[in-house]
Parts: C-alpha cells; sequence; structure tokens
C-alpha cells in the first residue's frame, strides 16, 4: 500500500497542495479527480520523485518510499514523453529493457500489450504517425510494459473514444485485479464512477473526501426514494413519515429517514397494481464532486 502523509508544495509562494493525505491500496483502482489546477498532477510528481514536495512523507508498504522503488513504477505522465520517430513495438521492448526485462521478457510483455490495447496493426508504425488516440493507447502501453505493481497514470483516458476507453477500462481492471495498485487522475467522472474502488477528490489543493466509492456514495445519499407503478399514486400524500418531493400519476419521489414507512408505502402501491420501480436513490460521483467542492 502506498501512504501519502501530509504532503504539502508551493511554487513562488502559492500553496499548490496543503498537507495533502490518502492511500492506494493494494489491487483496487483508485480513482483521483478535482478541478482544473486542484493539484492532482502536482500530487503525482511527488509520488513519481520527479518533483520534490516541500513537507510530508511517502510510504510503501509501511517504509518510507525511496528511488530504488519508483523505478519500478509505472507512470504515465500528462506531458506525455514517449519518442516520436520510433516504432511502437520497438519502443516498448526498449522501455521493458531499460526497466531490466530479459530481450524475450520484453518481446512477449510488449506483443501482448500491443494486443490488448488493439495497436496490432501499427505496432510498426512510427508513434508520430499515429492518430492522437492510438497515441494515447501507446503511453498506457509504456506504463504497462514492465508488469508495475504500482501504476500511476495522470489523464489516461483523455483524447480516448468510447471503444479506447472500454479497452484501456479491461486492460487496468485486469492489473489491479491481478494485484497492481493503480492510481489514475480523470475529469470524465462516468468513466471514474465505472471503474474506481476507491475514490479521492482534491480542490485547491486539499483532500475533500476520500475512501471506498460505494461507502462515500451511501454516506452522501440522501433518503429519498423513487417509485413507478401501474396505478395513481395520489395517496402517497397523505402518507405518514413521508414527504413527497415530486409526483406525476403513477410515478413519484419521496424522501423518509424510516426505512418501515418505505417498505409501507411498497406493500400499499403492491396491493394496488403493478409496481416496475421501487428504489432508494445513490448518489452519483458527479453529486458527490460537486456536493464537496
Ligand atoms: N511548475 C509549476 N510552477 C508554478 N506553478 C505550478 C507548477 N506546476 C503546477 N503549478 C500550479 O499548481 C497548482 C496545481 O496544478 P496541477 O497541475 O497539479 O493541477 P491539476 O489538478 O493536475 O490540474 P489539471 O486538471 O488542470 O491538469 C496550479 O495552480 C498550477 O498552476
Amino acid at each position: 500500500m502506498l501512504q501519502l502523509d501530509n504532503i504539502s508544495k508551493a511554487f513562488g509562494g502559492r500553496i499548490a497542495l496543503d498537507g495533502v493525505s490518502f492511500d492506494v491500496r493494494d489491487g483496487r483502482m483508485t480513482g483521483f479527480v478535482g478541478g482544473n489546477g486542484a493539484g492532482k498532477t502536482t500530487t503525482m510528481r511527488i509520488l513519481l520523485g520527479v518533483l520534490e514536495g516541500d513537507a510530508g512523507e511517502i510510504f510503501l508498504d509501511g517504509d518510507p518510499l525511496g528511488a530504488q522503488q519508483r523505478r519500478h513504477f509505472g507512470y504515465m505522465p500528462e506531458e506525455r514523453g514517449l519518442y516520436p520517430k520510433m516504432k511502437v513495438r520497438e519502443q516498448l521492448v526498449y522501455l521493458a529493457r531499460l526497466h531490466g526485462l530479459s530481450s524475450a521478457d520484453a518481446g512477449r510483455s510488449a506483443d501482448s500489450l500491443v494486443e490488448e490495447l488493439g495497436l496490432g496493426e501499427r505496432r510498426d508504425s512510427t508513434l508520430e504517425s499515429l492518430s492522437l488516440g492510438n497515441q494515447q493507447r501507446a503511453q498506457i502501453a509504456a506504463a504497462l510494459v514492465h508488469d508495475p505493481q504500482i501504476l500511476v497514470l495522470d489523464e489516461p483516458f483523455s483524447g480516448l473514444d468510447p471503444l479506447a476507453v472500454d479497452t484501456v477500462v479491461e486492460v487496468l481492471k485486469q492489473r489491479a485485479a491481478s494485484g497492481a495498485s493503480v492510481l489514475f487522475s480523470s475529469h470524465q467522472l462516468e468513466i471514474v464512477e465505472r471503474l474506481c474502488d476507491d475514490l479521492v477528490i482534491i480542490a485547491e489543493g486539499s483532500i475533500r473526501v476520500s475512501g471506498e466509492r460505494e461507502a462515500l456514495r451511501t454516506a452522501h445519499s440522501s433518503p429519498r426514494y423513487t417509485i413507478t407503478a401501474g396505478s395513481d399514486l395520489g395517496w402517497l400524500r397523505a402518507e405518514p413519515d413521508i414527504t413527497v418531493v415530486e409526483f406525476d400519476g403513477g410515478h413519484a419521489t419521496f424522501d423518509t429517514t424510516e426505512s418501515a414507512a418505505a417498505q409501507r408505502v411498497l406493500s400499499r402501491a403492491v396491493l394496488d397494481g403493478d409496481v416496475t420501480t421501487f428504489a432508494p436513490q445513490r448518489a452519483s460521483l458527479s453529486q458527490i464532486f460537486r456536493e464537496v467542492i
């Protein structure tokens, strides 16, 4: 597990990070979200040692993180950084060799990633000749080619079409399922919602919330239910312990803090006719994001 503990950073007297602390757990996808200039890239750079923090510490499995361990991280920086004139597969093999893989292992890893990421037909093309989306896939392959146990990806989904997003999501999920810790930033909240197990929200250099996605969704959900039935639900307005928020014949939204009251509503609606929906409303990631920012 990676633990960031009280990291601070200022640029020329302007505070970019103010006591940032959160964990990145093994075998889990951690989504890192925040508005423009919130401090995501700065945090990731400090994590990778590309930039030095002014204060705070980072631990890996309980020990202070050092340059030696960082060398094994997989990192996709915001500024990207592959060689434009080098061929995709050749470049991946080269990077894997730099990370200490044997020539045979480097070749195998490059071949399998090229296939997994849908770059098979472009393996022998130079990076600069690829579309932006395919260049992005190659960047992701480069971060994964040495099979890192810790992956730090700055906006890995930007510029990808929906099918490419699905491909990359699958590849990253597999890495996490085999035990890797994956920290990724994204402005695309629907992808983060789909992909992350844990969530960290940062604003103006401070962590606003962090923790398990589902626990955060529960904590930020209002006690609100929706119901859709084949019969008129006008009787809801007279029900005790509930407040009707929205009503339209056979569809209604109501608040109640009493789960017994919600169950009573359901039982009565079932007696009156077909109930096609009855569900507590759960906070979406974008609702949580707006609430805490
Ligand atoms: N090298 C630098 N010199 C001066 N200020 C910097 C530098 N790098 C980052 N900053 C400032 O630090 C703050 C955090 O920037 P950072 O790039 O970490 O945000 P971010 O969350 O990654 O934003 P975005 O989503 O727009 O990429 C911003 O105010 C930014 O202008």
